[in-house]
């Protein structure tokens, strides 16, 4: 009030001036308002550069952007945990991601030493470990997307710690024989996978041959081959025999790639129990029909081949894989004695056969048909003790589903039911729960799930947490047990039809990392699928094995700058 009073009065006594005062402060206004005029010309412009300006700051930094390829929205940051699993052993410590790739790694000591930007994210007691590569899984897509399919499949995945799989080439349609039907399963996975997805294609008779349409086939990037010596269940993906086994080696030599097989030749004598009057209800007439020998009499017959790889022999450069061993007698004996006599061949077997036991697979309880089945429970502990010493290399899911209908749960008929085991999202858990009695380490677990399969892939940087590589990881606490159970976030498309629903297991998997992207956390997928498509790239006779590139990036706005 007081200052108003002295206002007039002061405008009074300077009355004289008013004129002069009034023209000057017609040409103040005018000039603030121009003035004003301009800075609200510039504030939107001033924004942007301010707004540019926070973007590049905090995208090297740290900061946040809507990415929804993640569920972290940092493009650079630290994973710290008391347990982090390395190639150097296990340490208390941090793991810097940037860019998507892994870019240093640092004990504890040095870490709270060092002086640092980028978020960090405690995980506190929980094991960061290179994510899961499953080398052997069916995910039906496209063609039987009933089945599986794509996102269903590769949610599982990231669920369940699984960072990258490879698709098989069957029991989707059409079967991947071909470039044309490689580029089918490519399209069918543009931006409909979680995680990133190689595929393997077919060596049927059709093209067995046909080295032009083999080289082809790998050429366009399949990151190898695989085929059957029995039945598939599959028609259009007929079984080969040791010939064609031999072709496809001569050619995968020059690419240096893997061969996968199916190893069971069917015996005639065993099909007798087929027509018999045996209850196709009961395990044992199942078991009965698949009997080891079966596996045996394919593995002799392989190794007459493979002995051709040795160094210095016809097929050098060729390597077989030997998938979902189940008899841990004569046939491991076998590749025993082939791996020390120099055949480059690598054995695989799946949690289903170190989980479970034909003892105590229920009549009629189909869940658990496979091929090659279950066997006994002295087998499984000899299959324990065959991955502890090294003669099997490695773990995959062989994750092959198919409808409930088809799976005949409600007749129960062993004989016609499909057969495939559902697992894809419990393959960690399952392993550590059942390894965890033998002993098994997180090493261990790494080398079995990670490092051998991103070899036997060719995934160059992929398969351990080290600097360089993409920051493919798992974070998950062995510790904590869950029950499977209805109220359980189950992704995989008939959790029903799993052999391990109703099953305690240990090992809970807290976060999925791929190429940076968080892909999976607690619970929670990112919203869009930012996996990339693995395609093998490697000139004829490099020498080297093979190399690893990414197909350009989908979401190459957002991923390009969280490590697509
Ligand atoms: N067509 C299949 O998916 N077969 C699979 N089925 C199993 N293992 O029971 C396989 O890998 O052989
Ligand atoms: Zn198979
Ligand atoms: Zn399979």
């Amino acid at each position: 009030m007081g200052s108003f009073f002295h206002n007039i009065r002061t405008e009074s006594i300077i009355d004289k001036n008013r004129v002069i005062s009034q023209a000057a402060e017609k040409r103040e206004r005018k000039s603030r308002e121009m003035e004003c005029r301009l800075q609200w010309s510039l504030f939107p412009m001033l924004t942007l550069m301010a707004s540019s300006l926070f973007l590049f700051y905090f995208n090297d930094s740290s900061e946040l952007s809507l990415n929804k390829c993640s569920l972290l929205p940092y493009n650079h940051y630290w994973l710290t945990s008391k347990r982090i699993v390395t190639p150097r052993g296990v340490i208390s410590g941090s793991v810097e991601v940037k860019g998507g790739n892994v870019v240093s790694i640092v004990n504890e000591g040095d870490w709270l030493k060092k002086s640092r930007t980028g978020q960090v994210v405690d995980y506190g007691e929980a094991v960061i470990m290179p994510g899961l590569i499953d080398v052997h899984a069916h995910l039906d897509d496209p063609g039987r997307t009933e089945w599986e399919g794509y996102p269903s499949g590769t949610k599982a995945a990231a669920a369940g710690g699984v960072t990258t799989l490879i698709d098989m080439p069957l029991n989707s349609y059409p079967t991947t024989i071909s470039t044309e039907t490689l580029k089918l399963k490519l399209a069918a996975a543009e931006n409909r996978i979680y995680i990133d997805v190689g595929f393997w294609g077919g060596l049927v008779p059709e093209n067995a041959f046909n080295a032009s349409a083999l080289e082809a086939l790998l050429s366009a990037g399949a990151l190898g081959l695989k085929s059957f010596m029995c039945p598939s269940g599959i028609d259009d993906f007929p079984m080969t025999n040791s010939s064609h086994i031999k072709e496809g080696l001569s050619v995968l030599a020059k690419y240096k790639r893997p061969l996968l097989v199916h190893a069971e030749i069917q015996l005639d004598s065993q099909l007798d129990i087929e027509d018999s009057e045996a209850d196709a209800r009961s395990y044992s007439t199942y078991l009965k029909t698949r009997p080891p020998s079966w596996e045996e009499a394919a593995i002799r017959e392989l190794l007459s081949v493979t002995k051709d790889t040795r160094a210095g022999g016809p097929l050098e450069g060729a390597h077989l894989h030997v998938v979902h061993l189940s008899d841990a007698s004569t046939s491991l004996d076998l590749l025993k004695e082939a791996k020390n006599k120099g055949d480059s061949i690598t054995v695989e077997t799946c949690p289903h056969y170190l989980a479970f036991s034909a003892e105590e697979i229920q009549d009629g309880d189909t869940r658990f048909k496979c091929a090659p089945p279950i066997r006994d429970a002295a087998n499984k502990e000899k299959l324990w003790e065959a991955l502890l010493e090294g003669h099997i290399d490695i773990l995959g899911s062989d994750h092959s589903p198919t409808t409930p209908e088809l799976k005949l749960l409600n007749d129960g008929n062993f004989l016609k039911a499909w057969g495939g085991v559902s697992s894809l999202q419990f393959v960690l858990p399952v392993t550590w729960s059942y390894g965890r009695k033998h002993g098994v380490t997180w090493e261990q677990v790494a080398t079995w799930w990670s490092e051998r399969p991103a070899k036997l892939a060719g995934l160059d940087s992929k398969g351990a947490i080290a600097i360089g590589n993409h920051a493919d990881i798992v974070v998950w606490e062995p510790e904590t047990e869950f029950d499977l159970d209805d109220n359980y976030p189950i992704f995989i498309k008939h959790p029903s039809i799993s052999a391990y629903l109703g099953r305690r297991l240990s090992g809970k998997v807290v976060a999925t990392f791929v190429r940076g992207n968080l892909v999976f956390e607690k619970g929670n997928h990112a919203p869009d699928a930012c996996g990339a498509p693995i395609l093998a790239t490697s000139k004829l006779n490099s020498g080297g094995r093979i190399q690893e590139i990414l197909a350009k990036a989908w979401k190459s706005g957002l991923s390009g700058v969280f490590g697509g």
